[in-house]
């Protein structure tokens, strides 16, 4: 095609700019060096021009893969303005004219280039539907046709098959209730292995996810000063106790799918080492962490004394609220790529599934305290918060144990899943100084109220 020099020469010589202002963009604490295109296979073209792009991005020492579509187009596109990149060029995911073929190759199942567009098997997509992106803040960009389908675009790409669609293939297969059908994929290759790229699920348009349905309830509560939070219209607990059952069955339906291992006599060590080392890390860039940290160090150490069997096996990795969906048959869980900022081969390691267990957790006080940002100190507020806090973290952990049965009981496993979540209160940390820096405070308060005992 005449037209991918130039498109090359573009990317090149654009992207360096464009790409650090972008939410999904996940190298934001250092510059951009240089883009080299890796892969460009023309979809559609040459007016509208429809490329698929995969570039390298360097920075420093670090190289990595991002996914892009590129289009350009006689005309003025429907795209926001952030999404044009120059010289006529635009990223063309929130153009619905050009994104409808990728829907169309999945359901007649073709190939372009190194791109492999197909349907699950069995399955039979309908094509001719227009897409929108949503709009949610995301990691990756994702696209509903026409309120049917969802498709997930992933923007860091790695080799291999990605986690979110490993684990939800497995689970659909092991009869899991709480995913959305996985429907299609669209996969490439990357250092000539197959590599996925897309991710088409079922969409779910009835469905409220659990971080608005959470933030209403607390907003209702805090409404409602004199009520305690058990008879406050929009108490939650029952939701939590329902989210902690859901939660539970999908480790049950991994382990079943995808097996579990013991933990090795060195895993405690490993733990502990891997927790005081992102502890070191963080709090050399964020100095309010830096006088919690022999509090912390305290707490990972303890450990060392955890003393029941630990199950090792694959689990969601990044649980949140904003990671379950509410339909109308119950909780599903979404997005099992684990951390965003973690390499590859940490997502896909075995781990105890209390670290879930801990995301959750953590999502409950985060809900609980989001309101107080930025507000005077209130403790008549404080104090009702906290009361939400702790009602459906413990509903949660209920439900989590009536479904994992006794020996899976979270609260048999006090002091690891203690630790577990000040591990991700670090990790938080870290998330908000380099995102969303007034929510700071948020982990940071979560870490005091832990390890000066006031909580
Ligand atoms: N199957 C679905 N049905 C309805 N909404 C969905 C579905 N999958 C994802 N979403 C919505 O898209 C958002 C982003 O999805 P997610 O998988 O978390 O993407 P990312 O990996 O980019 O963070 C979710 O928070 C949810 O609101
Ligand atoms: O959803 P992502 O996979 O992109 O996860 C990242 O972003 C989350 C925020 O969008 C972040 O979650 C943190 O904030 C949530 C409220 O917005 C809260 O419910 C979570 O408990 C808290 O960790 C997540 O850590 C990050 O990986």
């Amino acid at each position: 095609m005449p037209e991918l020099p130039e498109v090359s020469r573009a990317l090149t010589a654009l992207l360096p700019g464009w790409l650090p202002a972008q939410r999904w963009f996940a190298g934001k604490d250092r510059p951009v060096d240089e883009v080299r295109p890796a892969g460009l296979t023309v979809l559609a073209g040459p007016d509208p021009l429809l490329v698929h792009a995969v570039v390298e991005v360097c920075q420093g020492d670090r190289t990595e893969l991002y996914q892009l579509l590129i289009g350009r187009r006689s005309g003025v596109p429907e795209v926001a303005s952030a999404a044009v990149l120059g010289d006529g060029f635009y990223e063309a995911s929130g153009d619905a004219d050009l994104t409808a073929g990728l829907l169309d190759r999945m359901a007649a199942g073709e190939s372009a280039g190194p791109l492999r567009f197909s349907a699950e098997p069995d399955t039979t997509l309908d094509p001719g539907l227009r897409s929108r992106p949503i709009t949610a803040e995301q990691s990756n960009t994702s696209l509903v046709y026409g309120g049917q389908y969802i498709l997930k675009l992933f923007r860091k790409l790695s080799p291999g098959m990605n986690k979110d669609l490993l684990l939800h293939r497995a689970l659909q297969d092991a009869g899991c209730k709480h995913i959305a059908r996985v429907v299609g994929s669209i996969s490439g290759e990357l250092h000539g292995e197959p590599a996925t790229m897309g991710m088409l699920q079922e969409f779910l348009a009835d469905a409220v996810d659990g971080w608005a349905m959470a933030t209403t309830s607390v907003r209702d509560l805090l409404a409602e000063p004199d009520q305690p939070a058990a008879e406050a219209g929009g108490d939650f607990a029952g939701e939590s106790e329902r989210l902690g059952a859901a939660v539970a069955e999908v480790h049950a339906d991994l382990a079943t799918a995808l097996g579990t291992e013991p933990a090795d006599s060195d895993e405690l060590d490993r733990t502990v080492r891997a927790m005081t080392e992102r502890l070191d890390q963080v709090s050399s860039v964020v100095p309010e962490l830096a006088v919690h940290a022999p509090a912390l160090r305290e707490a990972f150490e303890a450990v060392r004394a955890h003393e029941s069997p630990i199950v090792m096996q694959y689990i969601h990795g990044d649980l949140h609220l904003g990671q379950v969906l509410r339909t109308v048959s119950g909780w599903l869980l979404l997005d099992f790529e684990g951390e965003p900022a973690a390499p590859v081969a940490e997502r896909h390691a075995l781990r105890s599934p209390l670290r879930d267990v801990a995301g959750m957790l953590r999502s409950f006080d985060y809900a609980a305290h989001q309101r107080l940002v930025g507000q005077p100190e209130n403790a008549d507020v404080t104090r009702h918060a906290m009361e939400w806090a702790r009602r459906n973290r413990a509903a949660f952990c209920a439900g989590y144990a009536r479904a994992a049965g006794p020996v899976g009981d979270p609260r048999a496993h006090a002091g690891l899943l203690r630790a577990f979540e000040l591990d991700k209160a670090v990790y938080e940390v870290a998330y908000e100084h380099a995102n969303r820096p007034d929510w700071l405070s948020v982990p940071l308060a979560a870490i005091a109220r832990s390890t000066d005992g006031s909580e």
